[in-house]
């Protein structure tokens, strides 16, 4: 589903994102790790064809995102840290509106805003303008909105701060359904243990390098520590050697 070769970015002389080389198929749970400023949204916007890469190649489906991008974001879904709705919109107008833009037929639009309308509990607010509701709520309505059209990739962005302890566990099985149903999905987080819990692999860049990919038990081994995905996680950020040009990547 997602294959990022060789793929560096570049802002005017910040190297963000530098020789990337990521394969996830279709139906994994990726969890994708890295310190603050390591180049996690930078490589968010590439597969969501919101950047180009300065160089190398990313692709959706099959789909290069810098040639085919009306083709390859057909298949993506992003939800980002910071949902985002219209404010004078109510949440029902709101997954209109989504269903529109990605020109759904009306009869399927209706059968799956019926669908997610059970599946996120909308019911209490789905007529109230989305102005009143809570962090939770705009969550449920942003997932509800992504699920809409049956991306074949989800990529969201800290899904689980804010919400309440009953929220983050629907989501957590919701996220397993959709990638055991196929859909691939791609996690950034620094809630490493949601991660731990979750993913079939876990990558870690740091400094725009990818540093580790592996699963857990990969990483474990690879850092030679069999503590919790967070004490693996610091040991290979503490001991990267990545700041240096032509660092190796692990995995
Ligand atoms: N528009 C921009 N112009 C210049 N530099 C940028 C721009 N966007 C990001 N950067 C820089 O690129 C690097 C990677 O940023 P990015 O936002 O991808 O990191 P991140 O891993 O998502 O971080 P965080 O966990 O803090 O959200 C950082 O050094 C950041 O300052």
């Amino acid at each position: 589903m997602i294959d990022i070769a060789n793929v560096s970015k570049r802002y005017g002389n910040k190297v963000a994102v530098e020789d990337l080389n990521l394969a996830i198929p279709d139906g994994e749970l990726f969890a994708f790790l890295g310190p603050n400023g390591a180049g996690k949204t930078t490589t968010i916007k590439m597969l969501c064809g919101l950047l180009f890469p300065t160089t190398g190649t990313v692709r959706v489906g099959g789909f290069d995102v810098t040639t085919h991008g009306d083709e390859s974001r057909k298949l993506v879904s992003y939800v980002p840290d910071q949902p985002f709705l219209y404010e004078k919109l109510t949440g029902r107008e709101f997954l209109q509106f989504t269903a529109d833009l990605y020109a759904m037929d009306p009869d399927h639009a209706k059968e799956r805003m019926e669908r997610v309308r059970q599946q996120f509990h909308l019911d209490e607010f789905l007529d109230t303008l989305t102005e009143r509701y809570s962090h939770g709520m705009r969550q449920r309505t942003v997932f509800a909105a992504a699920l809409l059209h049956e991306p074949k990739l989800l990529i969201a962005d800290e899904p689980t701060v804010g919400l309440d302890p009953k929220s983050i566990r629907e989501l957590k099985v919701l996220l397993r359904q959709l990638a055991k149903g196929g859909t691939t999905v791609f996690l950034s987080t620094h809630t490493l243990d949601i991660a731990q819990e979750l993913a079939d692999r876990v990558g870690v860049i740091h400094n725009g390098r990818l540093i580790a990919c592996d699963t857990v038990d990969g990483l474990r081994k690879k850092a030679n520590s069999d503590g919790t995905l967070e004490d693996v996680f610091m040991k290979i950020t503490e001991e990267s050697p990545s700041l240096e040009p032509g660092a190796e990547a692990m995995g």
